[in-house]
């Protein structure tokens, strides 16, 4: 073989890399050469396996090299660790991509090259995606990136949304006033948010919580016992005060000075059971077809409904604490001894539905029309400018909501290229969009597109109110599949946060408005757990405002608002 020019680059740290040329002489088995390369380029100590970037191979013997080694190939060096990326597990499998479109929608915000790796690696090696979307807040996870969605024909990925299945956010109006929140109050506010850990009433009534119209959706006796509970980690529920609100935005949304709560939590253990019995086998993605596939559905479904309720009553047990006089949130108390009929059931979640703004899922797949339609709302506007245009008019506006985002024509006339990436729209007109850690433009309840979403920054920086923008720019959301930042995503990864936040912050009281804040500023934070703590300040995470900023210059949201974190619960040791 000639001589080959090649990137080495650390397996476990893919943003170190490094050009090497492999002389003729080497070719059949520069494993030597490599190694040598790594320890003086990359400052690796004991390398001792290569992995082929992007497909995962480990080139251990002669043979692999005349298959692999090519121009321009990654070569991933480790040191004994197992190969970090998406591993090629299809083969030759007809349905991978390797030229699959990807957008990251990120320029303020800053995403590391090891989430790139991992958004590239999913989107060309797993089969039947067709486009990628990474979100500003994309952040490297465990195999697969954080921040991202992708849509794939026929194909289903239950790694690509991970284990917590039906994990989202939720905000609910209360009846505080901000008077009672703002500045030191927010001590007392917190002091009131008690009872909230541990498994909440009887089974009988945790099973009764799990029922809706639909049906029962209860996951067994263990994992419905953490019914309710927020699951600390990253999860937490948040007293917030709205500061500003394009009220005539966002519609059905919320009020400038009101308190809200925002819930974050998910299946709890439910989520994480099912990802493990379906990716533990052979293979980890199955074809729509098989009875895997519609096996991973149902439950995924059922995952998502109950992460919903568990919000939903998250939710109840707060608005108990902090609306004490309510009948209809006497239910969310952890007394055991009083035994609720139907009708508390009802009434309290009729007054929950009257309370809730918002709920949507962030780790979740979903069955959807691709390429997008536009959405309903903007018919009007198209039709009016088709016609100027003297262009044939977009389809009738149809009678019901079913209807209305499969217009008769689709839309792939208007769409099949953006930015410089072609879509092939594909052999059938819907996709499954999979999402980890990132937000739904569509209410997948209504059909309808989300009046308004949160986006959190952290504890103690704002929330923003984001609105969904559609436009033939974006294809109808196509771009961003779809799909916003859920968060401002992690710029540390815990490990780090904790050893170097926790050595910053040494002696100062981080559960606390920090000092010389104004009346106004700063957090109340519940978090009995140390490392907590500091994994998951502030400074743990990205820019929020960067990060809105580029969902902005994308053309896909609005800023309408935001709003400041006056209490945060995290975990509280109910001992102490
Ligand atoms: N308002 C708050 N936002 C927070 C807090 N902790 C984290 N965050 C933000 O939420 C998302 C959640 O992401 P996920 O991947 O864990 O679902 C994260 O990206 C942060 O930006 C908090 O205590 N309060
Ligand atoms: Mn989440």
């Amino acid at each position: 073989m000639p001589a080959m020019r090649v990137t080495i680059a650390s397996n476990a740290n893919q943003s170190i890399r490094a050009p090497l040329v492999i002389p003729a002489k080497n070719t059949s088995d520069p494993r030597n050469l490599i190694f040598h390369a790594a320890k003086s380029k990359l400052r690796l100590k004991k390398p001792i396996r290569i992995f082929l970037g992007g497909a995962g191979h480990e080139l251990a013997f002669e043979a692999d090299w005349k298959l692999h080694l090519r121009n321009d190939v990654t070569l991933l060096i480790s040191a004994g660790e197992e190969y970090v990326g998406v591993r090629e597990v299809h083969g030759e499998n007809d349905d991978t991509h390797p030229e699959c479109p990807m957008y990251i929608l990120a320029d303020k915000a800053y995403v590391d090259s090891l989430s790139r790796v991992q958004l590239e690696n999913a989107a060309r090696t797993l089969p039947g995606i067709v486009h990628a979307a990474g979100q500003p807040d994309l952040h490297p996870g465990t195999k697969f990136p954080i921040g991202a969605a992708f849509a794939s024909y026929k194909w289903i990925h239950p790694l690509l949304i991970g284990g917590d299945i039906g994990c989202g956010m939720a905000w609910y109006r209360t009846k505080l006033s901000r008077e009672q929140v703002d500045g030191d109050k927010g001590k007392r506010v917190a002091e009131r948010l008690r009872g909230l850990e541990g498994v909440w009433r009887s089974r009988a009534e945790r099973e009764a919580w799990l029922e809706d119209d639909v049906g029962h959706f209860s996951t067994g006796p263990v994992s419905d016992s953490a019914l309710g509970t927020i699951g600390a980690g990253n999860h937490f529920a948040e007293i917030q005060v709205v500061e500003e609100t394009a009220s005539s935005e966002d519609g059905l949304g919320l009020k400038e000075n009101e308190v809200v709560l925002l819930v974050h939590s998910g299946s709890r253990g439910y989520g994480s059971s099912v990802l493990k019995r379906f990716t533990s086998g052979k293979y980890t993605s199955f074809e729509e077809s098989t009875y895997q596939a519609k096996e991973y559905l149902r439950e995924h479904n059922k995952a998502c409904r109950w992460a919903k309720a568990n919000r939903d009553l998250i939710a109840l047990r707060f608005l108990s604490c902090l609306e004490p006089g309510e009948p209809a949130w006497d239910l969310g108390r952890n007394v055991h001894e009083t035994v609720h009929l139907e009708k508390d059931f009802l009434s309290a979640k009729s007054k929950l539905s009257e309370r809730r703004v918002v709920d949507i899922c962030h780790n979740n797949v979903e069955r959807v029309k691709w390429p997008p339609n536009p959405p309903y709302s903007d018919l009007p506007r198209i039709r009016e400018a088709q016609t100027s245009n003297n262009t044939a008019l977009p389809p009738k506006a149809p009678t019901d909501l079913d209807s209305f985002l499969v217009p008769e024509a689709s839309s792939s006339s208007i769409i099949s290229e953006f930015r410089n990436l072609r879509i092939e729209p594909g052999p059938q007109d819907y996709v499954y969009i999979h999402r980890k850690g990132a937000a739904p433009t569509y209410n997948p309840a209504t059909n309808n597109p989300f009046t308004i979403i949160p986006l959190p920054g952290s504890r103690a920086t704002p929330t923003l109110i984001l609105k969904p923008v559609f436009s033939e720019e974006t294809n109808w959301g196509m771009l961003n599949a779809l799909s916003l930042a859920h968060g401002a995503g992690r710029s540390m990864s815990r490990a780090k946060a904790l050893s170097s936040l926790s050595q910053k912050y040494k002696g100062q009281n981080l559960l606390e408005p920090s000092k010389g804040s104004r009346n106004g500023e700063g957090t109340w934070v519940i978090c009995d757990e140390k490392d907590l703590v500091y994994e998951e300040a502030p400074d743990a995470y990205k820019d929020v405002h960067a990060v809105a900023e580029d969902l902005v210059q994308e053309g896909v949201a609005k800023i309408v608002g935001w709003c400041r974190a006056r209490v945060s619960y995290k975990v509280r040791n109910e001992g102490r």
